[in-house]
C-alpha cells in the first residue's frame, strides 16, 4: 500500500521508518532541516526495538504532483494540524484514509472540516520518540502502539490494509470498534500526564508518590472524564480512579512529550490538552479548576522561548480552533 506521513517527526518519523524498512511505500512530508537531512542522508531510527536505517527516502514539502496515497498518518503538532491538512490533500483519492495520531481530541474535527469526514479515520498512538537531529528519531522504551478505526465501527478494507502493514513492519496495532472512546481514553491519562510532570518539571514517579500532586493529577484526569461524559463520550463516572491505577504501572522515570518541550523551550501543546478542557468544561457547566490552574500557569511558557512574555494571557498558546 502507498503510505504519506504528514509530519516526519517523533511519532510520523518513528512508524514511517518501520513501514519504510519493512519495504513499503512510504512519502515523507517534511520541511527545514529535517528535510534537508532526509533528502541528503535518509532517515534513521534509534530504538530499544532495533535501529533501523533508510538510506534513500522519498521526502519532499509539497507534496502536489506525488501520486494519491492510500493512508497517510498524520503527525504534526496540533498548532501545525490545518496547514498541513490543506498539504495532504493533492494526496487524496477517492478512498485515501487520513489517520491522525495527535493527541488531542480537537484534531479530527479540523481534518473533518479541511478534508471531509469520509477521509477521516479515529487514530491514538502511545509511543515515546523524538526528532534526536534532523535525520535521525530517537524511540525511548518498548511501548511502540497504534490504535486506530473508522468512526462508524466498521472493518474496513482501508483500515484493514494498514493493520497489516503495520504488523508486517514490527508495530504493535490494535483496530479499534470505538475510536471515539479510544482517543478519549488516551486524552485522560495524557492531560493528567502532560499537564502534571510539565507544571512540576518531574517525571511521573515523585508526583505518584508524593500525596499532594498525586491527588492533584486525580483531579486533572476526573475533570476530563466529567467533561467526556458531559459531551455523551461513555466514560464511566469512576474512570480517573482505573487511569490512577495504570499510573501506578508506568515506568516512575516515565514523562510526556510537553514536559521535554518545555525542558527544551519549545512551544507547549496545552492549548489542546488542558485549554481545552478548560473551554469545553465552560460549555457543558463542568468545573475544571485544576485544568485550568495548569493552562494558566504554563501559558507564560505556552509559546517557547521565542515568544516568552508575549500573547499568552489567553491560556491558548495560540490555539485557534
Ligand atoms: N513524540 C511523542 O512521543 C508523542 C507525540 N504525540 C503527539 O503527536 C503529535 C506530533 O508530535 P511529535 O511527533 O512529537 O512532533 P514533532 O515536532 O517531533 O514532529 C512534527 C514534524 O512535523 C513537521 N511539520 C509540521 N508542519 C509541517 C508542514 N506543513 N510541512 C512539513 N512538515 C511539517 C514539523 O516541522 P517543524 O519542526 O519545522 O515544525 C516536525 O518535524 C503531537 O500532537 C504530539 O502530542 C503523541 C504520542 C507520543
Ligand atoms: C504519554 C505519551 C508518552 C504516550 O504516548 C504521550 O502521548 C506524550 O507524552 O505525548
Amino acid at each position: 500500500m502507498r503510505i504519506a506521513v504528514m509530519g516526519t517527526g517523533g511519532v510520523g518519523g518513528y512508524f514511517g521508518g518501520r513501514l519504510a524498512a519493512a519495504g513499503h511505500d512510504v512519502l515523507f512530508v517534511a520541511r527545514g532541516r529535517q528535510l534537508d537531512a532526509l533528502r541528503a542522508g535518509g532517515l534513521r531510527v534509534l530504538s530499544p526495538l532495533g535501529d533501523v536505517h533508510i538510506p534513500e527516502v522519498q521526502a519532499t514539502d509539497d507534496p502536489s504532483g506525488h501520486a494519491p496515497a492510500d493512508f497517510v498518518l498524520f503527525g504534526v503538532k496540533l498548532w501545525d494540524t490545518a496547514s498541513a491538512a490543506e498539504l495532504v490533500k493533492p494526496l487524496l483519492g477517492p478512498d485515501t484514509a487520513v489517520a491522525s495520531f495527535q493527541n488531542g481530541v480537537v484534531k479530527d474535527d479540523i481534518l473533518r472540516d479541511v478534508l471531509g469526514a469520509e477521509h477521516v479515520v479515529g487514530g491514538v498512538t502511545y509511543i515515546a520518540a523524538t526528532i534526536a537531529e534532523p535525520g535521525v528519531i530517537r524511540h525511548s522504551g518498548a511501548m511502540q502502539k497504534l490504535v486506530f478505526g473508522e468512526y462508524d465501527g466498521t472493518s474496513s478494507p482501508r483500515v484493514l490494509a494498514f493493520r497489516d502493514a503495520c504488523v508486517d513492519a514490527g508495530i504493535d496495532v490494535e483496530v479499534s470498534e470505538r475510536i471515539e472512546r479510544a482517543v478519549w481514553e488516551k486524552f485522560v491519562f495524557l492531560v493528567g500526564l502532560s499537564g502534571t510532570t510539565t507544571l512540576a518539571r518531574s517525571p511521573i514517579g515523585p508526583i505518584r508518590a508524593n500525596p499532594r500532586s498525586r491527588a492533584f493529577l486525580h483531579g486533572v484526569m476526573d475533570e476530563v472524564v466529567q467533561v467526556a461524559r458531559a459531551q455523551g463520550v461513555g466514560l464511566p463516572a469512576d474512570y480517573a480512579d482505573d487511569r490512577m491505577a495504570f499510573v501506578d504501572t508506568v515506568p516512575e522515570g516515565m514523562t510526556s512529550s510537553m514536559h521535554h518541550d518545555i525542558e527544551r523551550g519549545n512551544r507547549l501543546e496545552v492549548g489542546w490538552l488542558s485549554g481545552d478542557v478548560v473551554d469545553r468544561g465552560a460549555k457543558h457547566s463542568v468545573p475544571t479548576p485544576n485544568n485550568r490552574a495548569i493552562a494558566d500557569m504554563l501559558s507564560v511558557h505556552a509559546g517557547g522561548h521565542a515568544a516568552q512574555g508575549e500573547n499568552n494571557a489567553d491560556r491558548t498558546g495560540g490555539r485557534t480552533a
